[in-house]
C-alpha cells in the first residue's frame, strides 16, 4: 500500500487530493481503488503497483467522536441518547460475538475502548494493575485503528470480554459516517487526542459515583455495600493518575456534583449538573441561557414551572477551565413534569435543534433513561444536538470545498 493520505468527497468521484507532491502524477477514483497514473490521463496509462492505493475510498471521510468517563458514569446512556438524535437503533453486529462491546446504527457506530486492553483479567491480575492503568492498554493498535477507520478502512477491532474477562477474536468494524469510541482513555494518547473531531467527558463527582454504583451494582448486581467501597478505593489512584486528567482536553465537560439547593444534602439523588463548553472549537457554538456571553441566575420555577422542595435553579456565565476560556450552563434542581421542560428549553439559545421544542420531545420520548428528570439528561441531550450539528459542517464544509476540506 502506498504511503500516501487519500481524501474524497461524496462530490469527488473521479478525483481524490493525495499528499504525494510530484507534478507528473495524476489520479483517478476506480472501484473504490484510488488508482495513479504518471502519464497524461487522456491515454489512460496507468502505472501498476506500487501505485494503486487500497486504502482510503470511502464517500466520506468519518467524523470521529470521543467520550471519556470512569466505568459506570453514564457513557451508555449517553450513547443511547445520541443515537436517538440521529434516529434508528443501535445494535451491536449482526451474527457477530454476542458478548461485543459495538453498537452499529445506520449513521453512527460506538467501538468501547475496553477492547484495546492488552491484558485480560487474569494478565492483569498478575502483573498487579489495573485496567485504567495504560500498561494494560494498546495505545499503538488503538491509534492506528482509529486513523484507519477515519481514513476510511475497515479493520479488524480485537474484542474484550467482560464476561469472560477474556481477549476474543477480532469482529470487522466498517468506517460509519459517524465513531464514536468510548472508554476510560480516548484522550489519553495524544495521536488518539488528535483524531478527534469533538470530545466530551463526563465528570461524575465521587459522592455521585458512590450513589450511582450502590444503585446499580448494589441493587441490580448484588454486590455488598463493602466491596463497591473497596472497588471504587482500589481504582482511585489511577483514576486520578490516568483518566481524570483527560478532562482538560474536552471540547465538552458534563460535570455532576451533589445539590447546592440542600444545605449538607448527602442522599446524591437531586443534583446539580454543568456543562462546561469550550470557547472556540470548529464547528462547534456553545449553548447560552438568555444572552450570549453575559452572566445570568435563574430560578423558573412559578407559574410555567411546577417545581418541588427544594425548586430549580438555572445559572450561566463565562469562566475559565484549565486555561481554557469556557462558556457554562448549570442546572441544579429537577424537573416535576419533563412536559414543562419545553419553558426552560424556549429561554436556552444556540440549541442546534432543528425544530422548536426538539429538545423536550427527545427527553420525553426518553424519559425511563437515567437522568431524565434533571441536568444529566438535559444536557446530554444537547451535546447530542450539537454532534448532530458538527457532523453535518463537517460534511457540508467538505462537499463545499473539498480543496480546503482536504488541507483543514
Ligand atoms: N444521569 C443519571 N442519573 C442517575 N443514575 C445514573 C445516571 N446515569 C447513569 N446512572 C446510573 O449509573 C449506572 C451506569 O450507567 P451506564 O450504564 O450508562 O454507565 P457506563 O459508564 O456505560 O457504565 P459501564 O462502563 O460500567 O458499562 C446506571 O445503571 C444508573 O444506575
Ligand atoms: O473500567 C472498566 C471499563 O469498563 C472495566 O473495569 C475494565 O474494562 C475491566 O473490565 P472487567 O472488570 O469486566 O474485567
Amino acid at each position: 500500500m502506498a504511503a500516501c493520505t487519500v481524501y474524497s468527497t461524496q462530490s469527488l468521484k473521479t478525483n481524490c487530493f493525495i499528499s504525494t507532491p510530484s507534478s507528473k502524477t495524476h489520479y483517478g477514483f476506480h472501484h473504490k481503488q484510488i488508482v495513479l497514473y504518471t502519464t497524461s490521463k487522456r491515454h489512460n496509462k496507468r502505472v501498476n503497483n506500487p501505485y494503486v492505493i487500497t486504502c482510503a475510498a470511502s464517500d466520506s471521510q468519518t467524523v470521529v467522536i470521543g467520550l471519556a468517563a470512569d466505568s459506570g458514569c453514564g457513557k451508555s446512556t449517553f450513547m443511547r441518547r445520541l443515537t436517538s438524535v440521529f434516529g434508528g437503533t443501535a445494535e451491536p453486529p449482526r451474527g457477530g460475538n454476542p458478548d461485543s462491546n459495538t453498537l452499529i446504527s445506520d449513521t453512527t457506530t460506538v467501538i468501547c475502548l475496553d477492547d484495546y486492553h492488552s491484558l485480560d483479567r487474569t494478565g492483569r491480575k498478575e502483573k498487579g494493575v489495573t485496567a485504567l492503568d495504560p500498561r494494560a492498554n494498546d495505545f499503538d493498535l488503538m491509534y492506528e485503528q482509529v486513523k484507519a477507520i477515519k481514513d476510511g478502512v475497515s479493520v479488524q477491532k480485537p474484542i474484550y470480554n467482560h464476561v469472560t474477562g477474556l481477549l476474543d477474536p477480532p469482529e470487522l468494524i466498517k468506517p460509519p459516517k459517524i465513531l464514536v469510541i468510548e472508554g476510560l482513555h480516548p484522550m489519553y494518547d495524544a495521536r488518539v487526542r488528535d483524531l478527534l473531531d469533538f470530545s466530551i467527558y463526563l465528570d461524575i463527582s465521587n459522592e455521585v459515583k458512590f450513589a450511582w454504583k450502590i444503585q446499580r451494582d448494589m441493587a441490580e448486581r448484588g454486590h455488598s455495600l463493602e466491596s463497591i467501597k473497596a472497588s471504587i478505593e482500589a481504582r482511585k489512584p489511577d483514576f486520578d493518575a490516568y483518566i481524570d486528567p483527560q478532562k482538560q482536553y474536552a471540547d465538552a465537560v458534563i460535570e455532576v456534583l451533589p445539590t447546592e439547593l440542600i444545605p449538607d444534602d448527602n442522599e446524591g439523588k437531586i443534583l446539580r449538573v454543568r456543562l462546561i463548553q469550550k470557547e472556540g472549537v470548529k464547528n462547534f457554538s456553545p449553548v447560552y441561557l438568555f444572552d450570549d456571553g453575559s452572566t445570568i441566575s435563574w430560578i423558573p420555577c412559578g407559574r410555567k414551572l411546577t417545581c418541588s422542595y427544594p425548586g430549580i435553579k438555572f445559572a450561566y456565565g463565562p469562566d475559565a477551565y484549565f486555561g481554557n476560556e469556557v462558556s457554562i450552563v448549570e442546572m441544579d434542581g429537577q424537573f416535576d413534569r419533563l412536559d414543562e421542560l419545553i419553558y426552560v428549553e424556549s429561554h436556552l439559545s444556540n440549541l442546534s435543534s432543528k425544530f422548536y421544542g426538539e429538545v423536550t420531545q427527545q427527553m420525553l420520548k426518553h424519559a425511563d433513561f437515567p437522568g431524565s428528570n434533571n441536568g444529566t439528561g438535559l444536557f446530554q441531550t444537547i451535546v447530542g444536538l450539537k454532534i448532530r450539528e458538527l457532523y453535518e459542517q463537517i460534511v457540508a464544509s467538505r462537499s463545499e470545498s473539498p480543496v480546503k476540506a482536504a488541507k483543514a
